[in-house]
């Protein structure tokens, strides 16, 4: 199968200039994205994910080792061919000619497309009435909310008809309003125009929301792989939290506490309300037996709801290893 992005054995080191040190910023990274792919990459800060990025989506790098081709074509041979199937969608805007309208811009990026003036006014106009823009369609985007702005980038970039958008956190510094609208534009994009996306953010729901596919990086490598659904039910089966009858000792919580994770706290109404978090379904039964041995009356059980950032946090802090399969 061809993908449309195929990453192989990607590595990149730098040396600093002072001291020689080499810093291995991306140590051997592959990646395979298929056509209509909605893929979050995500890590933290320092991690080589802006290194990555910078190889792959806008060849502005040389990797030391590894190949990047995006759509069959050869990243680092063929540079300027490769980019012409990605649109990038960049933090801060700077895709967008400022002094221009946002008509002007709209059709200016159509411009290559070989359609004629009538065809490209019509998928402007289309796309303006589609996207909530039409009001603002004789306004200089320099005078435009950093929100607004944000989403004729999103035009552009469909009005360019790439096979890939490439997102650089494109809802940081939004207001939650207008966050919320580009969410489910990006979701339709996706949907409607068979787009392969690449969300590049820190902003979890958002990547919780509009990817599938989440990628993690974390000290250079490719830690994590899987489906946003998967890997929250991962972590969801694992954490109860237990109403207990009565307030429980120190002394047993100690010994739950030699076999699982336990957090405890006591209510307003002087129960404690004990989280454990377990390895392996069965162990769901040991903890129940624990608590029975000690005739302690359990009241309720709730099933802890985890959210991706708190999947996201334990993956980096290597709470959770998730095998990935990373051919050498
Ligand atoms: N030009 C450079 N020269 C030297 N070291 C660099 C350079 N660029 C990045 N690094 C180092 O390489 C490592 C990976 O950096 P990179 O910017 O790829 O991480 P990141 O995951 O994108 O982090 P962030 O989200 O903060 O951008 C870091 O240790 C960083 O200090």
């Amino acid at each position: 199968m061809e993908f449309v992005i195929d990453i192989q054995h990607l590595k990149k080191s730098y040396k600093k200039r002072k001291s020689n040190e080499v810093i291995e910023a991306v140590k051997g990274i592959s990646l395979q994205v298929k056509k209509g792919e909605v893929i979050g990459l995500l890590g933290p800060n320092g991690a080589g994910k802006t290194t990555t990025i910078k190889i792959m989506m806008c060849g502005l790098l040389l990797p030391n080792e590894g190949t990047v081709t995006i759509n069959g074509i050869d990243m680092v041979k063929h540079r300027l061919k490769a980019l012409r199937h990605i649109s990038a969608v960049l933090e801060g805007n700077r895709n967008l000619y400022w002094r221009m309208t946002v008509r002007e811009n709209m059709e200016y990026f159509s411009g290559n497309r070989g359609l004629s003036k009538k065809e490209i006014s019509d998928k402007v106009d289309e796309l303006l009435e589609r996207l909530n823009l039409t009001q603002k369609a004789n306004e200089l985007v320099n005078s435009l909310s950093r929100g607004m702005q944000q989403k004729l980038s999103i035009a552009i970039a469909i009005l360019a008809d790439t096979e890939i958008i490439f997102l650089d956190e494109p809802t940081l510094g939004l207001d939650v309003e207008i966050s919320y609208e580009i969410r489910n534009l990006l979701k339709e994009v996706a949907k409607e125009y068979n787009k392969t996306i690449l969300l590049s953010s820190h902003d979890m729901p958002v990547v919780q929301e509009i990817c599938e596919r989440v990628v993690i990086i974390n000290e250079g490598r490719i830690v994590t792989d899987d489906s946003v659904s998967n890997l929250l039910s991962l972590f969801d089966t694992k954490a109860y939290t237990f109403t207990l009858g009565t307030i429980v000792s120190h002394q047993f919580l100690e010994e739950i506490g030699e076999h699982f994770i336990v957090h405890s706290e006591t209510n307003n109404s002087g129960q404690s309300i004990v989280t454990v978090t377990i390895q392996h379904s069965d162990d769901f039964y040991k903890v129940i037996e624990l608590f029975k041995e000690e005739n302690i009356v359990i009241e309720k059980v709730d099933r802890s709801i985890i959210d991706f950032e708190q999947v996201f946090m334990k993956i980096v802090k290597g709470e959770m290893v998730h095998e990935v399969a990373v051919s050498v």
